[in-house]
């Protein structure tokens, strides 16, 4: 196992590699907190210490194949901040995963733990690996590969790992066993485990629902009224997507068109989500969906609607695209689907972005839940989990809100402020030395 600390292995960075960065995604990010810190006027130095990660960790994961070849795939764990409790956030199993995309997400992480006022910091880890091309029995391998390798930097009161794009509660399950084996019984160690093995109710759909209550508060706070008859778009159709998909229409939206990685359909009177979830699960594809017409993927963000909702994958919304879309809100329920130029031209636009710093803060919000049923060995109902999630969203929406008003900022960055506020605040309380 490598592991250091940041900055040092950016020294050996080359010109190339530079001008990567001045587009990555950890740039995107940096970006989004310097215009929040404009507001803040914090110290150099401090802003050094709140834009940088504490920990990188890089791992060589070896596996042999059900073919019997073997296979290496590189793993990362970034930790961003501890201040403000325990490192949180997911694991990404995706092809495209580099140190770059996990140093961004593990950042969102600690504005998103802060935004959220629940008492983690940030922290992210992936590997690179296309899921799909892996058997039941080698994803269980890596993961446990994983564990093996990075078992000494988390830990219940460390770091505490949970599912994101490309992995699920079969993924936590395996991790928190492996772990188990090290450590003796932790099922703190990961969140978004299987309901049955110390897992929360309302976890899996904990992001889309807590999505939907983002977007009620929002439509209220401006004006539009409520979810019902509104005309939803969802780019994204896994966990996040939809769950959100299928609550917006129980909230008596109408989701008109949903795409995935494969394709998109779309019916101007409405999908009927449940049973679009039953033809996935069956494994046939969105675009053969016989209760709408399939679309090209590609312009799903241009689709006339209220509220469009990119629930897959970064930097979707960028300088080509941002003047494509044609809705009154932008509802992020990916991490990072709007870059730095995407978002400047969609305010000039007038329309108007929930950040994911703030709209896909369920996930971990539930997963804190999780995490407190674990500790004290008790189950909560439901119903219990989600009307504390409604609390926790409705809560958060009033103080963005308050801010964007009060210093009339757009929300992402009133959302900034909010968060660096928190950190800050808990970095001088602790002390440094
Ligand atoms: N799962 C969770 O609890 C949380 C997830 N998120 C974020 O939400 C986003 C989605 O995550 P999940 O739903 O968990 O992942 P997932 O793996 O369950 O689903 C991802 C979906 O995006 C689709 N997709 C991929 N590339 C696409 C493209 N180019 N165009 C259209 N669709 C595409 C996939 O086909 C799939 O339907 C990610 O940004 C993730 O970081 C954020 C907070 C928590
Ligand atoms: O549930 C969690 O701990 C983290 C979920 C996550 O990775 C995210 O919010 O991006």
């Amino acid at each position: 196992m490598r592991a250091w600390r940041t900055p040092p292995c950016l020294t050996s960075l080359r010109h190339s590699d530079l001008q990567k960065r001045q587009n990555s995604a950890s740039a995107n990010t940096n970006y989004f907190i310097k215009e929040a810190l404009k507001e803040l006027e914090y110290p150099q130095k401090l802003q050094r210490l709140l834009l940088t990660p504490q920990r990188e960790v890089l791992v060589e994961l070896v596996i042999t194949k059900d073919n019997g070849e073997i296979e290496t795939f590189n793993a990362y764990r970034v930790q961003h901040d501890d201040s403000r409790g325990p490192y949180k956030g997911g694991l990404r199993y995706h092809p495209k995963v580099d140190l770059d995309d996990v140093r961004s997400l593990a950042s969102l992480m600690t504005w998103k733990t802060a935004v959220m006022d629940i008492p983690f910091g940030g922290a992210k880890g992936g590997i690179s690996v296309d899921p799909k091309l892996l058997s039941e029995r080698e994803l269980e391998k890596l993961t446990r590969k994983l564990v093996q390798a990075i078992k000494d930097t988390i830990g219940p009161q460390v770091d505490i790992p949970a599912p994101d794009v490309g992995s699920n509660a079969s993924v936590m399950a395996w991790f928190f066993d492996e772990y188990s084996k090290f450590s003796g019984f932790s099922p703190g160690v990961v969140t978004g485990k299987p309901v049955h093995l110390h897992g929360s109710y309302g976890r899996e759909a904990a992001t889309g629902r807590g999505t939907v209550f983002a977007t009620r508060e929002m439509l209220k706070a401006t004006g539009a009224g409520s979810i019902t008859d509104k005309k939803f778009v969802i780019q994204g159709f896994g966990n996040v997507g939809s769950w959100a998909a299928e609550i917006f229409e129980e909230h008596g939206g109408k989701v008109i068109a949903v795409s995935d990685a494969f394709g998109a359909v779309y019916n101007e009177n409405g999908l009927d989500i449940k049973a679009l979830r039953r033809h996935i699960a069956d494994g046939d594809l969105l675009s053969a969906f016989s209760e709408g017409e399939a679309i090209d993927k590609d312009t799903i963000l241009s689709i006339p609607c209220d509220v469009l909702v990119p629930a897959a994958i970064e930097g979707v919304i960028n300088a080509d695209t941002a003047g494509q879309v044609d809705a009154k809100y932008v509802v992020e329920a990916a991490n990072g689907p709007t870059t730095p130029e995407g978002d400047k031209i969609l305010r000039e636009r007038g329309i108007v972005v929930l950040p994911d710093i703030y709209t896909n803060g369920g996930g971990v919000t539930v997963s804190f839940f999780e995490w407190v049923q674990n500790l004290q060995n008790f189950r909560w109902e439901e119903e219990e989990v989600n009307k504390r999630l409604d609390l926790k969203m409705t809560e958060a929406f009033a103080q963005i809100w308050e801010i964007s008003r009060q210093k009339k900022l757009p929300l992402r960055t009133a959302a900034f402020v909010k968060a660096l506020q928190s950190v800050t605040r808990a970095h001088l309380h602790r002390g440094f030395d």
